[in-house]
């Protein structure tokens, strides 16, 4: 089963997502404003926290990061301790794998002394090209000798293009076949559509992040997010779902 991870990015959309509990699977706390990965407030965290379903685990990213270990390690516990259980980070400004293991291996400790259940996800972009950042390919690879528990990609540049305009599925395959490889979890972002459910789910994706698509005219910006556009969406994921089950070849 695929889990469908919501971004909402502030309190009043965690509210929204909170009317659609039952179509989601995680809670994710960003500010999209400070960026793809954006980090929020470490008390809207913690409202976020408060106000959403207890079964329901909420996520924070750190930010789109710097090559700075001992600032992310703390920033990275600043959202466990604020009642985050998976703890994203934006490896953006990495630009070797190695720079990479090294954030990863200190927001890991920092993480897990603290709250050992915790999931920590490594994250890469898939416009890496575009900002100069570490390759796609190279980041299950960091989660793996970090110790994080996924590995995912996100687009930095939020400019309509998509995950698969810059990795294609074949490529996005690999991406999840090398995370797995190393018993970690797959996650693909990057102003994902309904239309591309269906690649996602047959090349095994653990978790498919969203927000643009469940905004309001599909609009991470100014568009807010509808707890009837999760339904729709998590409708689409099911259908896709079972679909591949079955062995039917799927529209999309
Ligand atoms: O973690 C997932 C991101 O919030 C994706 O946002 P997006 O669908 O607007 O690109």
């Amino acid at each position: 089963m695929v889990l469908l991870l919501i971004s909402p990015d502030g309190v009043e959309e965690a509210l929204d997502c909170a009317k659609a509990a039952e179509h989601l699977d995680i809670v994710d706390v960003k500010k999209p404003d400070e960026g793809s990965l954006g980090a929020n407030f470490p008390w809207v965290i913690r409202e976020i926290r408060d106000a959403v379903p207890a079964d329901k685990p909420v996520s924070a990213t750190v930010g789109d990061v710097p090559y700075k270990p001992g600032t992310v390690a703390q920033a990275a516990l600043g959202a466990v301790v604020s009642g985050a259980t998976y703890i994203k980070v934006g490896l953006y400004g990495c630009t070797t794998p190695e720079q990479g293991i090294e954030v990863m291996r200190a927001v890991v400790r920092a993480v897990k002394d603290h709250r050992p259940d915790a999931l920590v996800v490594a994250s890469g972009y898939a416009d890496a090209h575009r900002i100069g950042c570490v390759n796609p390919l190279a980041v299950p690879d960091i989660a793996a000798r970090s110790g994080a528990d996924a590995a995912m990609l996100d687009t930095a540049i939020k400019d309509g293009t998509r995950l698969f305009d810059h990795v294609p599925p074949d490529v996005c395959a690999e991406f999840v076949r090398l995370a797995h490889a190393s018993g970690r979890l797959a996650a693909l972002a990057g102003s994902v559509k309904q239309a591309d459910l269906g690649p996602l789910t047959r090349i095994g994706t653990d978790i498919v992040g969203v927000r643009g698509a469940v905004c309001e005219g599909g609009d991470r910006n100014a568009g807010r997010i509808q707890p009837h556009l999760v339904a729709a969406f998590r409708a689409e994921m099911d259908r896709q779902a079972q679909e591949h089950a079955v062995g039917v070849p799927a529209v999309n």
